[in-house]
């Protein structure tokens, strides 16, 4: 649960106004009931319900961007009328969702509430003890506005740049390891909920070491750079390539096996063979396949993936060496050609 609320930023702030309300507006709603004013208790009651029907929503379906909106629309509507209604007193519960509407929706979104909020109670009028008052109160509500929108932007952006500092290796721009643990966690799941095959592909450049050290590590950086490329304009747009760490990738492939794979995997081992360059000569690379069983664990299936690959290194290189090939076979349709081979 803590987990959810932790990477989950819009969540959070959804579940944190449920809680204030809960505290909050709860006391509140009971102190009106008791003074016999009904409308205001009322709209403090619903006001209660929607943001916590709102939270249940976003928790049970993971959309924060439509619960995230219909709270923001809540706070902001419940405390125009919670001005109206009530008068001055009921004006201070604006400032603090004219701050949060900013996290709940996007930017755009958030502004026009605030303006439409605050021009609600100008027009009303009702609430302000005099023009002066008013115009105090709008202004105040534009400079709140105004620095959480500020605010919210940059938090935003700065997100956006961890995530990407996170999740992309920088020297190649594909995605890390990090990201791959979650892609490989989504196509078990999918896998296992549609039966659609994947395969798993453990890809190391054959005597790297060697590269570096005979042509330095600058040359040995544009070989993988280059890798990357090749790989990237002969795979599918569907296919997902990561970097695993140093000289090593992994590339998921979905909605492939048999003939269809071994296919691929030829494929990539020319155009390796083919194009991958140094100055030194030419560059080739050691493949380790496997396929999802079912109901296989993410560990697992790249543990035998892992295997695969140092079965192709400690077999000579430059090879493509299947996992349980009998199984790759059987889905070939029962070729007797084995499936790992130079
Ligand atoms: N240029 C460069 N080198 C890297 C990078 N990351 C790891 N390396 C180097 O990759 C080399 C990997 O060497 P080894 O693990 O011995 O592998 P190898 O020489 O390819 O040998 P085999 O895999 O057995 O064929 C090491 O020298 C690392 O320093 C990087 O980002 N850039």
């Amino acid at each position: 649960m803590f987990h959810r609320l932790k990477t989950d930023f819009r969540l959070s702030i959804i579940a944190l106004l449920a809680a204030c309300a809960v505290l909050g507006i709860t006391p509140f709603a009971v102190m009106r009931y008791l003074q016999g004013n009904l409308p205001a208790g009322l709209v403090d009651t619903s006001i209660l319900l929607g943001i916590c029907s709102a939270l249940v929503y976003a928790w049970v379906t993971g959309d924060t961007r439509r619960s995230g909106l219909a709270v923001a629309v809540i706070i902001c509507s419940g405390a125009v009328v919670v001005g109206v209604v009530v008068g001055e007193p009921g004006l201070f519960w604006l400032y603090p969702c004219l701050v949060t509407t900013f996290f709940l929706t996007n930017a755009r979104i958030a502004v026009v509430l605030n303006i439409a909020s605050v021009v609600a109670l100008m027009v009303h009028g009702g609430a302000f003890r005099s023009d002066i008052q008013m115009w105090s109160f709008s202004a105040t509500a534009l400079v709140v506005s105004a620095c959480a929108y500020v605010f919210a932007h940059r938090n935003h952006d700065q997100r956006e740049r961890l995530e990407h500092l996170a999740t992309i290796d920088p020297l190649t721009g594909i995605k890390n390891r990090r990201s791959m643990d979650q892609e490989l966690d989504l196509a078990a799941a999918n896998a296992e909920r549609t039966g659609l095959p994947y395969a798993l592909v453990l890809l190391d450049i054959d005597h790297f070491k060697k590269i570096n050290d005979e042509h330095g590590h600058g040359v040995g950086d544009d070989v993988l750079i280059e890798m990357v490329e090749l790989l990237r304009q002969n795979t599918r747009k569907s296919d997902q390539l990561f970097r695993f760490g140093g000289e090593e990738f992994v590339l998921l492939l979905p909605g492939v096996d048999g003939i269809g794979l071994k296919a691929v995997m030829n494929n990539l081992q020319q155009v390796l063979r083919k194009y991958m360059k140094h100055p030194g000569g030419s560059v080739t690379a050691s493949f380790g396949v496997a396929l999802l069983k079912h109901g296989e664990s993410v560990a697992s299936w790249l543990d035998r993936a892992d295997a695969a690959l140092y079965e192709a290194k400690e077999t000579g290189r430059d090879r493509i060496v299947f996992a349980d090939a009998q199984r790759t076979m059987d889905r070939a349709g029962g070729s007797a050609e084995p499936l790992s081979g130079a």
